[in-house]
């Protein structure tokens, strides 16, 4: 099933594969190189008219953060830590995460009340994210291959909607007919070219997950989440890049999960960390902007505001992880591992931990495969 070109919630992904050296460019459309996601934000908050990045909360989330990489509240584990995510780091951990970030997007209901999809397993109910991981979960405990590329290269919209179905009435996950299509997509791609297991993909890789980057978003469409902004090609690729950063995580770095430049991976720009940057007064946005998120209004994937948003998210995890990687320095604990990963996982997991305070700052409302 192609992936749906008329709807306008899926930009048309008629890509062109540019014979290029790929050590520069990534994937590009119309024949524009791009900028990797490091230098795209860079570019974009050079260029951005209602995001700002403000320095007193850039120092105040790093002071914060060092605190937590010091007491090692902070590290590596937290991944492996959620009992919804696969517990031990094997191959069908690989394409449990693979399968998972294909589908990783647009949690929120779109629906005017926006009523929340909530799955309940083992006595808890979740919501958003760890809703779809709590589907995953069912699923594979009542016999269901879910995470198997030949079950999921076939799936049916009205088996995926059985699968993801909510617990409370009437709330649904989004853009399910775009979820088939990725799964299909992905799913053929693995069978056909890499032995039915993206297990295959980072053997291919060296250890360098700038390869496996490029790979991905080479390979599989779905995540060449791209945009054109102010006449350059951007790339933010938040689900390429997540993927990468669960297994690093999932595998503690070791094995399948061992890549010698993890450290170029940058933040995932989703819709929710902006939310704990505005908090920590890290980010800002115009009154303009703000009464527009406020106002519920969606913004297109691929906007100037959208971009504005995502790209400038990026550019202020790289700028903690400097004045991190200072203090911790200045207090001689240079031998901690700091990177964009760690540092995203810290706002994640602010978000969900401090959701009540949160509430008064609207998230942006973007209908995408990307996030
Ligand atoms: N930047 C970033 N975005 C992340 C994650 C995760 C899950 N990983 C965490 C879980 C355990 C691990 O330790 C990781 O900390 C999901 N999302 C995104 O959030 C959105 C869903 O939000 P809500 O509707 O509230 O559930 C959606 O765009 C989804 O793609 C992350 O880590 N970073």
């Amino acid at each position: 099933m192609e992936v749906s070109r008329s709807r306008k919630l899926t930009p048309s992904w008629n890509i062109h594969i540019q014979q290029f050296d790929f050590s520069k460019v990534f994937f590009s459309r119309s024949n524009m190189s791009v900028l990797s996601p490091k230098k795209s934000g860079e570019f974009i908050t050079k260029n951005a008219k209602n995001v700002f990045i403000e320095e007193s909360g850039i120092k105040k989330l790093a002071h914060e953060i060092a605190e937590e990489l010091k007491s090692k509240e902070l590290s590596i584990d937290g991944f492996s830590q959620h009992e919804l995510h696969p517990q031990k780091a094997d191959e069908a951990a690989v394409d449990w995460i693979f399968f998972a970030d294909t589908l990783n997007f647009c949690f929120w209901s779109a629906d005017k009340d926006h009523k929340s999809w909530e799955v309940s397993w083992n006595g808890k109910t979740y919501t958003g994210y760890f809703a779809f991981c709590a589907a995953i979960k069912k699923a594979l405990e009542n016999g269901i291959p879910i995470t198997s590329p030949k079950f999921y290269s076939q799936v049916t919209s009205e088996q995926l909607e059985k699968i993801l179905r909510s617990d409370n009435p009437n709330a649904k996950v989004t853009l399910l007919e775009d979820r088939v299509a990725c799964l299909h997509q992905t799913g053929k791609k693995l069978i056909e070219k890499y032995k039915g297991s993206f297990v295959e993909c980072i053997k291919e890789c060296s250890n360098s997950a700038q390869s496996l980057l490029k790979l991905i978003v080479q390979e599989f469409p779905c995540f060449c989440d791209e945009a054109t902004f102010h006449g350059q090609r951007v790339a933010i690729y938040k689900r390429a890049q997540i993927l990468i950063g669960d297994i690093w995580a999932c595998f503690r770095g070791q094995g399948l999960g061992h890549f010698t430049d993890i450290d170029t991976i940058t933040m995932f720009a989703d819709y929710r960390i902006p939310q704990v940057m505005i908090h920590f007064g890290a980010m800002k946005y115009s009154d303009e902007l703000m009464a527009l998120l406020k106002s519920d209004t969606f913004l297109e994937n691929g906007s100037e505001n959208e971009v504005e948003i995502r790209g400038c998210s990026i550019e202020v995890v790289e700028q903690v992880a400097d004045e991190v990687r200072k203090i911790l320095q200045s207090q001689g604990h240079s031998d901690l591992t700091v990177n964009a990963i760690l540092i995203d996982h810290f706002l994640w997991d602010y978000r969900r931990k401090h959701a009540e305070e949160l509430e008064s700052i609207p998230f942006h409302k973007t209908l995408s495969i990307y996030y």
